[in-house]
This record gives C-alpha cells, sequence and structure tokens, in this order.
C-alpha cells in the first residue's frame, strides 16, 4: 500500500453525492496550516475549518486535530468544516517555548505507543516521563516501545524494562532492523487506533513499513546531532484494514519527531498523580501537600533512597515540577480521577 505526503487514493472527482447545504461527518487523516483531508466515507476530501471554530478557541491553537470526527459541509472549494464532535479523548502539549497557548496533537486513540531507542537517538526518561504523564492525564493506555535493541551492547534495555514495568507501564522491545519483536507488536496494534509517538529517528515509519508493507518515508541520523531528521512532518491517520480480514479496524497514526514537549494545562500540585509509581505513598508524606521536592518526611524521597521508585523517574518528576505553575490557591483540583 502506498502512502505518499498527500492522501494517496484521493478519488479524480471526491465530492460525494450531496443535495445543496447538506454535510457529511467524517474523519480528519492529515492537516497542514490551511486545510485538512477528511475520509467521508470511500473518499478523502480536503476541507478548511470555518472561521467561527477559529473565535471559538480560547487558549487552543489548532481548532481540528487528526483523529477528530469532524462535520464537513459538501458545498465551496476548499469544503469547510463546521463543528469538531466532541473527542473521546485528545493529547496536548505546550506549543512552543514562544507560544504557550495547548496545541492539541491528535484525537480519539485507543492507546498510545511511546516509541523510543537505543543508540541514535538514546533513551531519554525525561521525554519519556512527560508524555506518559500527558497520556496519564488523558486517562490514555501508553505502551513503551524500545526499539533498536540490536544497538544494546551495554543492555541498558534491561534496566529501562525494570524501571518502567515497575511504574506500571508495559514495555515492547523490537528492532525494526532484525524483525525482533515484530509480532508482539502487530498483536498489541490489531483492531485499535494507535499512535506511534516518539523523538525523531527512534524508527516508528520503519516499524509500520516492516509491519504492513507502507512505504513510509525513512530518515537518516545525523551523525552530529545523533537524532533524526524529521523526515514525518506531519501526523496521519493510516487505517490498515485494506490487506483483508486480519488487520480489520486497526489504526495506526504516524506523528512527526517530537522536538520539546511541555505538559499543558497541569500544576505544580497535579503532577505527582500523573505517576502512577508515587501513588501508594503521595498521602503518606509528613506535609499533606508535599511536592516531594524539599520537604522533610517525604515519603516518595524515602521510597527513592530504598530503590522502590526509580531514581530517573524522581529525577525526571522534579524537572518537570520547576516548569510548571503553582495551582491557583482557591480552586481545589482534582486530578485525574482516582
Ligand atoms: N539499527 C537499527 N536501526 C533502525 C531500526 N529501526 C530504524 N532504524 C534506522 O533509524 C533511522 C530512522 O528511522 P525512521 O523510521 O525514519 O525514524 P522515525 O522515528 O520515523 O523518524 P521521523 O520520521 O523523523 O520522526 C533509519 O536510518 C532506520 O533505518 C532498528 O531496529 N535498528
Ligand atoms: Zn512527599
Amino acid at each position: 500500500m502506498e502512502i505518499d505526503e498527500r492522501a494517496a487514493d484521493v478519488p479524480a472527482d471526491p465530492t460525494p453525492q450531496h443535495t445543496p447545504g447538506s454535510t457529511a461527518v467524517g474523519r480528519v487523516m492529515r492537516g497542514d496550516a490551511k486545510a485538512y483531508d477528511v475520509l467521508l466515507d470511500q473518499a478523502i476530501v480536503r476541507a478548511a475549518p470555518r472561521g467561527k471554530l477559529f473565535e471559538e478557541l480560547g487558549d487552543v491553537k489548532n481548532p481540528v486535530a487528526v483523529g477528530d470526527l469532524v462535520r464537513v459541509s459538501l458545498e465551496g472549494d476548499p469544503l469547510g468544516i463546521e463543528e469538531v464532535l466532541p473527542r473521546e479523548n485528545s493529547l496536548s502539549k505546550v506549543s512552543s517555548s514562544h507560544d504557550p497557548r495547548r496545541q492539541v496533537l491528535f484525537a480519539n486513540v485507543d492507546q498510545v505507543i511511546l516509541v523510543s531507542s537505543l543508540g541514535k537517538p538514546g533513551f531519554s526518561s525525561n521525554r519519556t516521563d512527560r508524555i506518559l504523564a500527558a497520556c496519564r492525564l488523558e486517562e490514555i493506555p501508553a505502551v513503551l516501545l524500545l526499539n533498536k535493541i540490536d544497538l544494546d551492547p551495554g543492555g541498558e534495555a534491561e534496566a529501562i524494562r525494570e524501571t518502567y514495568t515497575g511504574a506500571g507501564y508495559p514495555v515492547l522491545e523490537t528492532s525494526a532492523e532484525q524483525g525482533i519483536g515484530l509480532e508482539e507488536l502487530r498483536d498489541l496494534l490489531h483492531g485499535k487506533v494507535s499512535v506511534l509517538y516518539g523523538a525523531s529517528g527512534v524508527g516508528k515509519s520503519t516499524l509500520l513499513n516492516a509491519l504492513y508493507g507502507l512505504q513510509l518515508k525513512v530518515g537518516k541520523i545525523s551523525r552530529y546531532w545523533s537524532s533524526g531528521k524529521h523526515t514525518t512532518t506531519f501526523s496521519r491517520w493510516i487505517p490498515i484494514d485494506v490487506e483483508g480480514e486480519r488487520e480489520a479496524g486497526t489504526v495506526v497514526v504516524d506523528t512527526p519527531g517530537i522536538r520539546v514537549f511541555r505538559l499543558w494545562g497541569v500544576n505544580r500540585r497535579q503532577l505527582r498523580h500523573l505517576y502512577p509509581d508515587f501513588e501508594p505513598y503521595n498521602t503518606k508524606c509528613h506535609f499533606p501537600n508535599c511536592s516531594h521536592d524539599h520537604e522533610p518526611g517525604c515519603a516518595v524521597d524515602a521510597a527513592v533512597e530504598s530503590g522502590k521508585i526509580s531514581a530517573t523517574r524522581y529525577l525526571s518528576y522534579v524537572e518537570i515540577l520547576d516548569e510548571l505553575d503553582p495551582p491557583p490557591e482557591d480552586i481545589e483540583t482534582v486530578l485525574p480521577p482516582e
């Protein structure tokens, strides 16, 4: 199956039969600054959000995200996205260091496969823990995938696996290059909507190509930066149910490599609830509102000392905590449902 930068199988006349003023609901498969590719029944159409969607934005940067179900009016060129239907879930981050608005990365997914690699680029606990925290905020199940285990002479994979299984996350090891772990990955993705999310160059496109015979562009690793070159530039919703029954209902979302991921909509007091490994200790500190950062009698600190909480997880927690705002004093925040 060939997928190119534009949706490959757009029919010559993609506009479905319609009566004037009619609308249809479709799935957003891809977008750029101007418009989105929306899957309506069997046709992919190009549609642009109507102005009113931008008026209602508040502090959200993008009104529409890949995975959204949208109501499209079947008139005009391009066609217009009139409404975004309520989302089951979505993952957001702070847009950029210059723009504090919420950027919605994708919506309506079953799970996030957080892809990282050994060798180049190397594993980053800090990046991993941010995204795991964001997934927990949105209650999206997350799986840690360690790719390039063929490049693991130092046995780093084992320590990473221990840390994250200990924190309650499933961990899967693969080598797209040597075909290791691919059947487990295929089973994990089967029948679900899964986002492959991770830094540039970890092998997201290579894994999808190896599994499904896609022809996504694969990048080279820059020798200087030891990282990828952002070969994938847009997120894409890719249904895999074209090859027959086995993959019916399977959708993968390929995403561009993450540069910087800052948590959106989380304050200092909420972060502790986004670390499932802290949960048994959160209520046992001397101070009920302990930030687990500097206070005496901190149960989380003691759990790190005794090896019950991983030191790298704790370190990433403290680093993220430093970036977050304090909670509004008079608003009692409840997150997430426990
Ligand atoms: N040794 C080894 N190299 C791999 C493996 N998987 C991917 N690579 C290589 O890693 C490089 C980057 O792979 P991509 O699939 O483009 O990575 P990506 O995560 O899709 O990158 P972006 O599209 O930039 O986000 C390529 O040179 C691949 O050949 C693996 O399991 N082992
Ligand atoms: Zn504490």
